[in-house]
């Protein structure tokens, strides 16, 4: 059988994206060329998914094997599943792949069988999908074992983005595997105290010495749950982030989640210049919108901008959700044009000296 296309071991990044750091937002992502309208600027692999749970009937579900992870519309006849039913969630798209990951699949299995239906009674499905992310990402880090690799894949480079992103030699870009997982943002400092305990709990009781064979300890759980929470995508199979909106037709349906490391770089914005869409292995292939000029920040949208375009109402999406205030150049604008608004109900004329 031939290797599948997301059986290549390291994300494409475009040559002319460099990182950069921003006071306000941390790590950025910039192009230090100019970058033509619907280049391809990054594909990246997942680290680890977990399929929505078949109780929410998503529409897609996705092999199990890391390095496939075909995306396969449900209800599937042809899905293989486990054999000793662990979760119903669990399927592969060939018996080859299952083959292949069986390794992988039996501390997992074993984890689902003996505490998985328990947690989905405790803690509902959130409480699990959350709980199964970090068991698949440990189960990863141990099969991995200490394979890390520091080679990116990159198209053409030009001299100009040589420069720039040689400068930048010991970025995020460069990490691979569990370094590229425990370089993300996002740390119990970040969260409220109460959301750290909950999930110290939630890991002491379901996750810490309970996966067989895979080494787990509870601050590096906490950990891992405080970046999932800053830097996981939704799967969904329509586009993310197209501006301006031209259709109001949104991205579809909910059906799994993840982290994609190199991904994660990018910062949000509500009028974004690079949208993202999964291809048929849910690997993430990011494109410019527009022309993006050398120095510019290069933006996604971390939600469907085609269910939020009230300004207010997207930047307390924002704020709740992401726990940081947007200032992108949209929001600004909204702003504006909202002042004029705002002193006339105050009883102020704008125009008056
Ligand atoms: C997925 S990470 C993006 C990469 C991150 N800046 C870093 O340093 O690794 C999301 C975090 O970046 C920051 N961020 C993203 N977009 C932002 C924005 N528009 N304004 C301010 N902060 C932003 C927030 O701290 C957020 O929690």
């Amino acid at each position: 059988m031939p290797p599948s296309p997301s059986d290549a071991e390291a994300p494409t990044i475009h040559p002319a994206l460099a990182v950069r750091r921003s006071a306000t937002k941390g790590r950025m992502v910039v192009a230090a060329s100019a970058i033509e309208p619907r280049t391809t600027l990054m594909v990246d692999l997942p680290y680890a998914l977990v399929p929505a749970p078949r109780a929410h009937d998503p529409p897609f579900s996705f092999c199990s094997r890391d390095r496939c992870h075909r995306r396969l519309p449900l209800p599937s006849q042809t899905a293989v599943t486990c054999p000793q039913r662990c979760a119903p969630e669990v399927v592969w798209c060939s018996q080859d792949c299952r083959a292949q990951d069986t390794a992988r699949h039996q501390p997992e299995c074993a984890w689902l069988r003996s505490g998985g239906c328990t947690v989905r009674q405790k803690h509902g499905e959130f409480g699990f999908e959350l709980l199964w992310l970090l068991a698949k990402m440990f189960i990863r880090k141990h099969c991995d074992g200490s394979l890390t690799t520091t080679t990116a894949t990159t198209t053409t480079r030009d001299a100009d983005a040589d420069a720039d992103a040689d400068a930048d030699t010991t970025s995020h870009f460069n990490h691979r595997g569990w370094d590229s997982v425990w370089d993300l943002a996002g740390s119990p400092a970040s969260f409220p105290d109460q959301d750290v305990r909950g999930w110290r709990d939630l890991a002491r009781a379901h996750l810490v010495d309970k996966i067989p064979g895979v080494a787990c300890t509870l601050d590096q759980a906490v950990g891992l749950v405080c970046r999932i929470e800053t830097n996981s995508f939704g799967l969904y199979p329509g586009v993310t982030g197209e501006f301006p909106i031209t259709q109001r037709q949104g991205r579809g349906e909910y059906y799994g989640s993840g982290l994609y490391p190199t991904a994660a770089m990018f910062n949000h914005a509500c009028c974004p210049n690079v949208s993202h869409r999964l291809d048929e292995h849910n690997r993430r292939v990011f494109s410019a919108n527009r022309k993006i000029m050398p120095g510019e920040e290069c933006c996604i949208s971390y939600f469907d901008l085609v269910d939020f375009q009230d300004a207010a109402v997207r930047r307390h999406e924002v704020r709740t959700k992401w726990t940081f205030a947007c200032d992108c150049q949209r929001c600004q604008d909204d702003a504006d044009e909202k002042l004029p608004d705002f002193l006339s109900g105050l009883g102020l004329d704008v125009d008056s000296d």
